[in-house]
């Protein structure tokens, strides 16, 4: 890969630098490894270090720590980067609601590089940065109901969420200056043993803010949303590669195996997607939370061209881990031999866990988040963020995976099989 932006006050030296991205969940690292526009190889953690790639390849790395103790999401990232070679760019994935361990993993990633250039807007999802905070069109993220499934309230700005990390703000006056200033605010930021944590409104601000950070040179690091990975993308990554499959017909190899569409998320606008897929005739698997928890089963291998199957009823989030869980070893056998679409990260990964999955080959992005990637085997696996993808998300993926019309279905509401 090579570094093209002409930077501010000199130009940016081409230079081939190896990116690692780190994320704490699979949705979130398949974003990653399409925004980098490079080819990309995404690791299932946990992964024997140092981590090392092939010439001219981003490796992501899923270290699925979302869910796990701030102490063990810590030792996860720590364990990755104390090894990690000088000329790596060290990139951390992190949601863009700052859900999460990023408290925890924030000041673990800091260890034992020169700073942290922190920038969580995703312009793409008018998520936005300003005077530290996170707006969501427009409105502060501790004034919406995003964090409605987390245990705790929102955190009021990004500085509060990186807890005990001391971070410096960077407004937007920096980032859109003259050229060389953001570098120079960023140095000083560090200089004061601080992290810049920079407002950002635009792909245009993030791109700034990517190519300063790496005019400061090895040591450091860059923390952000899918924007930024899709900022350094730009910078480093393959010319003319945007990661955009959208919905053209996608080879679907030798075999075109049944589609198995699992949905894990809790997110009020999934029934919507179920809804718009059993109108073009896929059909329904539906389990309930009760019977996931209690009386757990098998799934048979599926006969329908495409199987929805999706978990209904209600659930202490005290047993959410014990629920997706539940969800990969009942739909694990009838997995087996199909391609999937799994949403959102958590139950994505339990997924490919039980089918012991361990790498992934991103192909393209179906639509903002929707991405499509390859097992070792030649199957195909789409992962999503459980709240991405307007009603019509899951019809158009399949759409993408399936050119053909599907096949009706009649849905048995209680069943397995049709
Ligand atoms: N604190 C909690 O229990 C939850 C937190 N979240 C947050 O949302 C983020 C994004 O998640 P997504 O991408 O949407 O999906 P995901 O697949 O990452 O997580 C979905 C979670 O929701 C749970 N769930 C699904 N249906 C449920 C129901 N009917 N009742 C109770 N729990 C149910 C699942 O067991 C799973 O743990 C997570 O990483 C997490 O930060 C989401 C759901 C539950
Ligand atoms: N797992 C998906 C996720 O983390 C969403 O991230 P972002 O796209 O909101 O940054």
């Amino acid at each position: 890969m090579s570094l093209s932006a002409a930077g501010p006050g000199g130009h940016v030296q081409a230079a081939h630098r190896p990116v690692l991205a780190l994320a704490d969940d699979l949705s979130g690292a398949a974003g990653t490894a399409v925004a980098l526009r490079s080819p990309a190889r995404i690791l299932l953690g946990p992964v024997a270090v140092p981590v090392t790639s092939a010439p001219g390849e981003s490796l992501v790395l899923d270290l699925d720590s979302r869910q796990l103790p701030g102490a063990e999401a810590a030792r996860a990232v720590r364990d990755v980067t104390h090894a990690v070679p000088a000329r790596t760019v060290l990139f951390k994935k992190v949601d863009s609601l700052l859900r999460g361990n990023l408290a925890a993993e924030a000041g673990a990633y800091a260890r034992g590089g020169r700073g942290v250039v922190i920038a969580t807007a995703l312009p793409a999802a008018r998520r936005t940065v300003r005077g530290g905070i996170v707006h969501l069109d427009g409105v502060p993220l501790h004034e919406s109901d995003a964090w409605r499934a987390e245990a705790r309230p929102a955190p009021p700005s990004v500085a509060a969420a990186l807890g005990d990390l001391p971070s410096a703000p960077v407004p937007l006056t920096d980032v859109r200056g003259a050229p060389g200033a953001l570098r120079e605010a960023l140095r000083a930021c560090f200089a004061q043993g601080r992290h810049p944590v920079c407002d950002a409104e635009t792909e245009t601000d993030l791109d700034a803010i990517a190519a300063a950070a790496l005019e400061l040179g090895p040591g450091i690091r860059l923390l952000g949303t899918g924007g930024l990975a899709g900022a350094l993308g730009r910078l480093l990554g393959t010319p003319g590669e945007s990661g955009e499959t959208g919905e053209r017909a996608l080879t679907p190899g030798d075999a075109v195996r049944p589609l198995l569409i699992v949905v894990g998320t809790a997110e009020p606008s999934a029934p919507g997607q179920i809804a718009h897929l059993l109108a073009a005739g896929a059909h329904q698997v539906s389990l309930s939370t009760h019977e996931l928890l209690h009386t757990p089963r098998r799934l048979a291998p599926p006969v329908a061209a495409v199987t929805v199957v999706r978990i209904t009823g209600a659930a202490d989030p005290s047993r959410a881990r014990r629920l997706v869980a539940a969800l990969a070893d009942t739909v694990a056998e009838a997995a087996h031999d199909c391609d999937l679409v799994l949403t959102g990260g958590e139950t994505a990964r339990r997924v490919l866990d039980v089918l012991r999955v361990t790498d992934l080959r991103p192909v393209g992005q179906i639509h903002h988040g929707a991405v499509l990637s390859r097992t070792p085997d030649g199957r195909s696996v789409v992962t999503r963020p459980g709240s991405y993808g307007e009603a019509d998300s899951l019809r158009r993926i399949v759409r993408a995976l399936r050119p053909a019309p599907v096949r009706h279905v009649p849905t048995d509401p209680t069943g397995v099989a049709p």
